[in-house]
């Protein structure tokens, strides 16, 4: 079995800007602990801690001065301050060795210790053995795109000041394209040479993670173009996507909901995601959100002209759309996830047919309640069991061993690339000899404390580097092999025609169907708290026509937390296909948050066919 806890590299460093001081150092396959030495006699100092679950990265350093031959090596950790976990701060610490007279041999000493820290860091298993031999990993090579116009405006101003210095942290190298034009992404996607890079990243709403997998998929190459790996930061006023990352992840969403989002970009691992393929009379699209229609659908549609006030719009037509309600006539049919399992395991599906959907209970969490509230059988929700914070940090803060090995070599990239991939010198703010403890940067007990900026001088970046992001998920979630063919929707039958016979169809009045495949449909939104990127299913929500104002309001308050799906006015069936055909003349559907032409429209789940970076 893996010892996590045998010290792979040790040595005795000082601390910059602190050089009196000397640390006792030791690097483990889950981080660096130092001790301060001489240990006083009966003066016990608390171990210190770096865990790679952390850390961004890893650079080696010179000292301002000519004349001094120290070497450095500066770990950036992006930590927890204190136990509330609420938000990460960027910590810096830089070790330093000062052991022989020339700047070389201190220079591989440090070398050495960085090549194990990025590679562990990076999830990339470096056993004691490897670890004379360990060399620097490549870096991987994205292409951002920034949607000027996403939600208030501030994409481009996001990724300037949090996310860019994050990536240069992480030696990830980028070119940025601004997108001009509605459609632009789109129009960048279907031609891009996705071997120029390892992902894509996406600074903006939904609207634009919409724009791109559409244009991947019109590809003719499309079943390995949606494999290119997509990741998302938060610049739209929606959001869904991101909000969804964080919470699977277990990173906060608020405050700074950015910088987490972008710790997790770092950190990620390439997963699947599940798309949905939608049909309407006229059009094939893909949407990897949620299918709105009434008063979701209104709400989200109608409150556009409010995008320039953020997210603060969804809540302000939430109480409009409810004080004037409305309700819309539909045939909706769905092929619940427990009928065809039944079908592939052999056996009957008969006792789960009937004419109208049955009403069977579920429980709460609490199993001292009562049973609370009716679902259909086939396809329920089951008892929701909301995470806690404990739940939730697991995985961040667990070590690469859970992570383990998402990356691999590739080629180069052939464009030229805004990249810190550079020797270069680092702001400077004083000279190095100045012990000044208020510097900002970590020496000893103030290590855990304050913020970065150094008098050090960037030396060992590797700007002849090269990576992809490996594709290390399981491929057997993904239904669908590489090939040019027409994407296949087994599920589905014409859109003119009756669903197949082992669908069920209810005919009712309504207040909203949501057919949704994340977690988060919008900030403070957890509409799906039982949705994983990959869960193979879309979870379908019916309010139907009788639910009070009161109860409704109740509901969308419920929201924030996910305790909706308890509410006996909101049903919910797992299903594998769905089809929505309003009766009422009017109203608005709405795909991923984009408002398509209203109308009879259905969908099928395609389990894990695109990829996204995130952690699970
Ligand atoms: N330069 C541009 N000018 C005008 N529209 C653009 C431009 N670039 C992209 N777009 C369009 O802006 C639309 C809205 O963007 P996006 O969805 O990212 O933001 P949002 O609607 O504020 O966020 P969310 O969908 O999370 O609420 C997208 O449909 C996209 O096509």
């Amino acid at each position: 079995m893996e010892n996590k806890t045998q010290v792979l590299l040790a040595g005795c460093f000082y601390m910059y800007p602190m050089r009196l001081t000397k640390y006792d150092v030791k690097l483990t396959k889950q981080g660096i602990t130092f001790n301060e030495l001489p240990q006083k006699k009966n003066v016990l100092k608390t171990q210190k801690s770096i865990h790679f679950g952390d850390v961004v990265g890893c650079r080696c350093k010179k000292g301002k001065s000519e004349k001094d031959p120290s070497a450095y090596f500066s770990i950036f950790s992006y930590q927890f301050k204190g136990k509330s976990k609420r938000k990460r701060s960027k910590y810096e610490y830089s070790f330093g060795l000062c052991d022989f007279q020339n700047f070389e041999d201190n220079l591989k000493v440090c070398q050495k210790w960085r090549n194990v820290i990025v590679c562990l860091s990076r999830n990339i298993v470096v056993n004691i053995n490897e670890v004379e031999f360990c060399t620097l990993p490549p870096s991987p090579t994205v292409l951002v795109l920034i949607n000027p116009r996403s939600g208030p405006g501030k994409a481009q101003q996001i990724f300037e000041s949090t996310v860019k210095p994050m990536l240069d942290d992480a030696d990830i190298v980028y070119k940025i394209l601004i997108t001009e034009y509605a459609g632009h992404a789109s129009d960048v996607v279907k031609t891009l040479k996705l071997e120029d890079y390892s992902g894509l990243v996406i600074v903006s709403g939904d609207g634009l993670i919409y724009e791109v997998i559409n244009g991947l998929m019109s590809r003719k190459d499309w079943a390995k173009a949606i494999k290119f790996p997509i990741g998302c930061l938060p610049g739209g006023s929606g959001n869904a996507m991101c909000c969804s990352i964080n919470y699977l992840a277990g990173e906060p969403m608020d405050p700074d909901m950015v910088l987490h989002s972008a710790f997790i970009l770092i950190k990620h691992r390439i997963l699947p995601i599940d798309l949905v393929l939608l049909q309407t009379p006229t059009d094939q699209i893909y949407s990897f959100l949620s299918v709105a229609w009434g008063i979701i659908a209104d709400i989200d549609y109608e409150s556009e002209k409010l995008r320039s006030i953020g997210s603060t719009r969804f809540v302000l037509y939430t109480i409009m759309r409810i004080i004037k309600l409305r309700t819309y006539r539909a045939r909706i049919s769905f092929l619940p996830v427990s009928d065809q399992k039944l079908k592939e395991n052999g056996k009957s599906s008969k006792s789960v047919k009937f004419a109208r959907p049955r009403r069977y209970t579920i429980f709460s969490n609490d199993s001292n309640q009562e049973a609370l509230n009716s679902v259909y059988e086939v396809g329920c929700v089951g008892k929701f069991k909301s995470l806690d914070e404990g739940d939730l940090r697991i995985r961040s803060q667990s070590m690469p061993a859970n992570m383990s090995g998402y990356m691999t070599r590739g080629e180069k990239p052939k464009n030229s690339l805004t990249s810190k991939s550079d020797n270069k010198l680092s702001e400077e703010n004083e000279d190095e000899e100045n012990e000044d403890e208020d510097s900002g940067h970590h020496s000893g007990d103030d290590a855990l404390n304050g913020e970065v900026e150094n008098g050090l001088v960037d030396f060992n970046l590797n700007s002849t580097t090269d990576e992809v992001f490996e594709d290390s998920v399981d491929e057997t979630i993904s239904t669908i092999s590489d090939s040019t063919d027409p994407v296949p929707s087994p599920l589905l039958s014409p859109l003119d025609k009756d669903v197949p016979k082992t669908w069920t169809t209810v005919e009712d009045d309504f207040v909203t169907a949501l057919a949704i495949y994340l977690p988060y449909l919008g900030p403070e939104n957890l509409v799906s708290p039982d949705s994983k990127l990959n869960d193979g299913c879309i979870h379908l929500m019916l309010v139907r026509k009788g639910v009070s104002k009161n109860d409704l309001m109740k509901i969308f308050l419920d929201f924030t937390t996910g305790e909706h799906i308890n509410s006996p006015a909101c049903e919910v069936i797992k299903c594998l296909a769905f089809r929505i055909v309003p009766l009422t003349e009017k109203g608005n559907i709405m795909v991923d948050g984009e408002r398509i032409d209203y109308g009879p429209i259905q969908g099928q789940i395609l389990p894990g066919l695109a990829r996204i970076m995130a952690i699970q």
